[in-house]
């Protein structure tokens, strides 16, 4: 689907084995812009970049129903789209000449079950407008599903590709109907589409958009803040996770594979498991006074519902997939960039307080002055 030589410069932090060749290179004319849904979010703050950095700010189009975030816009090109409106996605196709949609936009886990009818509306109108617009206009699309499809009957360790899926949020129904329709769309019309099964995702550079894995980003910050945290899910629950690097590097890998590699249309990834209790304990290496305690909400019940551990032995087979980040890794690297981080924006709080403090001593400096200056004049003697 894209190049091997873009996706090694993309992800530059990736480890994966590349496949040998590539049947449509991306950046030839032929392979049309690039346009991100829901680039706004969590992955998309990431992946813009990455992409553009790959292909060139003009060739990747962005697009949300929120504008970007203050840091976040690089100034490329940027649309409203809602992903709801087909006339609007199918308008901005034509216009920008898109050859391949990577399609985020969606409400996650918790957010959908706070409002299913809009979760309804946003991901499975979303997906299905913008296949159809690949069905219309021959394009590709990369869209990715979550570990969410599964279900309370699904097996909880080793989950394979093809298992029982009934999940019971409408966040989960809504996922396997985007791998479905996607699976469907490729067989019937002939529709390059890939789909990942996502695990909960942890990034230094965005924060999450209402999922119930949320609390493995929160916990970070926290712990920086004032080393201690109120975890949402109970400490022994058992999640799988991605650090983003790895997740960028999946997203490129199963972009990039030769078609004739794929075996299947949607993979499982997998790259380490943790509970709330085990990231704790990896943060206190590094802060030993960090305390956690549990406050557990309604997204317990749904964790609970979610495997513990998938099998993706056809992702590693198939297109070489390979995490590099484990636990510690992943905690060791998000200390560290967000505490930069944290002390950058202290040094510019300080540096701007200085001047603010210096502009306020000049100002009272030539106030002083300008007393002394008309006390002068008030004292010499009138001229008549
Ligand atoms: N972040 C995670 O842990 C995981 C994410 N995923 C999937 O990755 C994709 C991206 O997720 P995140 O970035 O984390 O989500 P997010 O909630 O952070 O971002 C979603 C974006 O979609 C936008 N959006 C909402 N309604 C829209 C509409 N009608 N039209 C256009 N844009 C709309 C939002 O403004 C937001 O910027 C989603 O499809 C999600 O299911 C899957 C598994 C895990
Ligand atoms: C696992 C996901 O899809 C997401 N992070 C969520 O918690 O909803």
């Amino acid at each position: 689907m894209f190049r091997r030589r873009v996706a090694s410069r993309l992800v530059s932090r990736s480890c994966l084995a590349a496949p040998a060749s590539s049947s449509r290179p991306l950046s030839s004319a032929a392979g049309g812009a690039v346009l991100l849904t829901g680039a706004c979010g969590q992955v998309g703050q990431e992946l813009l970049p990455a992409l553009r950095a790959a292909y060139g700010a003009d060739n990747v189009i962005a697009s949300d129903v929120r504008k970007p975030p203050p840091g976040a816009d690089d100034g490329g090109r940027f649309l409203y789209l809602d992903v709801t409106q087909a006339a609007e996605l199918s308008r901005i196709v034509t216009e920008h000449r898109v050859g391949t949609i990577v399609h985020l936009a969606a409400l996650l886990s918790a957010t959908g079950e706070k409002n299913p009818q809009l979760a309804l509306a946003v991901n499975n109108m979303g997906v299905s407008n913008v296949l159809e617009a690949a069905r219309l206009n021959g394009l590709r699309v990369f869209s990715p599903s979550t570990i969410a499809v599964f279900g309370p009957s699904s097996p909880k360790q080793n989950t394979p590709d093809e298992t029982v899926m009934r999940p019971t949020t409408i966040y989960g129904v809504t996922k396997v109907h985007l791998e479905l329709l996607g699976e469907y769309y490729h067989a019937k019309f002939g529709v390059d589409f890939r789909s990942l099964r996502y695990p909960g995702v942890i990034s230094s550079a965005a924060m999450p958009g209402g999922g119930t894995t949320d609390y493995a980003v929160e916990i970070y910050h926290a712990a920086l803040a004032r080393d201690q945290y109120e975890c949402f899910l109970r400490e022994d629950t058992e999640l799988p996770m991605m650090y983003m690097p790895d997740l960028l590097s999946a997203t490129i890998g199963l972009m990039e594979a030769p078609d004739e590699a794929l075996t299947q249309r949607t993979y499982n990834i997998g790259a380490m498991s943790f509970t709330p209790e085990q990231l704790a304990a990896s943060i206190r290496r590094v802060r030993p006074h960090f305390a956690m305690s549990c406050a557990p909400d309604f997204r317990q019940a749904i964790a609970e519902t979610w495997p513990q551990a998938l099998d993706d032995s056809a992702a590693r087979r198939d297109w070489g997939w390979q995490p590099r980040y484990d636990l510690d890794a992943m905690t060791d690297d998000m200390l560290r960039v967000l505490s930069a981080r944290r002390d950058a924006e202290a040094a510019e709080a300080a540096a701007a307080a200085a001047a603010r403090l210096a502009e306020e001593s000049r100002a009272a400096a030539l106030k002083r002055k300008r007393m002394t200056e008309f006390l002068a004049a008030a004292e010499e003697p009138v001229k008549v």
